[in-house]
């Protein structure tokens, strides 16, 4: 078992305020961060790939140990789709759009997948995946708080609210990000690696 992970400063390159908060409030102070705003490429591909790339790119500009994060949205109608494509498509037809997207379907099932992805910082070292799903419905956006795609994305253990409908630590009891993050906080805090790919 590997500990002490930590020994040097981590650096979380986002350029979302709303990401970066609710890191903190799931972390605490189990995993120190220090925020980044570098504006990282948006990537095409498996989502896996994705978070790879962009962990290189910022390894890349950094040349420090580094830590980033992409957020896909899977319709299952659609084949995972808009998956890594999320930002784009929430941004041309919001919370709405994507819940009129889904209407010739009956299956309103999606995904929400957080991946972070670590590297130590050396050109040319592998990068490491924690991942965190939480599975829920399409639906016709409801709820003030939150951000982004929360309205329209009700999770299947979240007692039928929307992530918008939630309290910060509701949804961060059981969002795709927290569960990202408890896989992340086992490696650094604990030493204990990652499953290849959980589901
Ligand atoms: O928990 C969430 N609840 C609702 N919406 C969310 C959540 N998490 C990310 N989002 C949105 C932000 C962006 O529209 C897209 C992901 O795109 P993504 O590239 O990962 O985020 P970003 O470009 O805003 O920040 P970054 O600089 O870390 O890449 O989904
Ligand atoms: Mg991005």
């Amino acid at each position: 078992m590997i500990r002490n992970r930590m020994a040097q400063k981590l650096f979380f390159v986002t350029g979302n305020e709303n990401k970066l908060r609710e890191v903190i409030q799931i972390l605490g102070n189990s995993v120190k961060l220090e925020r980044i705003d570098v504006d990282l490429p948006e990537y095409q591909g498996e989502p896996d790939n994705v978070s790879i790339a962009k962990c290189k790119a910022a390894a890349e500009s950094l040349k420090q140990p580094c830590l980033v994060e992409d957020t896909c949205l899977c319709f299952n109608a659609l084949g995972g789709l808009p998956g890594p494509y999320i930002k784009w498509f929430l941004a041309q037809i919001g919370p709405e759009g994507l819940h009129r997207m889904l209407q010739g379907f009956d299956d309103k099932s999606a995904v929400a997948l957080c991946t972070f992805a670590y590297s130590p910082g050396d050109a040319g070292a592998p990068v490491t995946l924690f991942r965190g799903r939480t599975r829920g419905l399409i639906v016709e956006p409801r709820g003030g708080s939150g951000f982004g795609w929360d309205s329209c994305f009700e999770p299947e253990d979240g007692r039928a609210q929307t992530y918008a409908e939630m309290s910060a630590a509701t949804k961060n009891s059981l969002s795709h990000r927290a569960r990202a993050l408890e896989e992340l906080r086992r490696y650094f805090v604990d030493g204990t690696p990652p499953p290849p790919s959980s589901s």
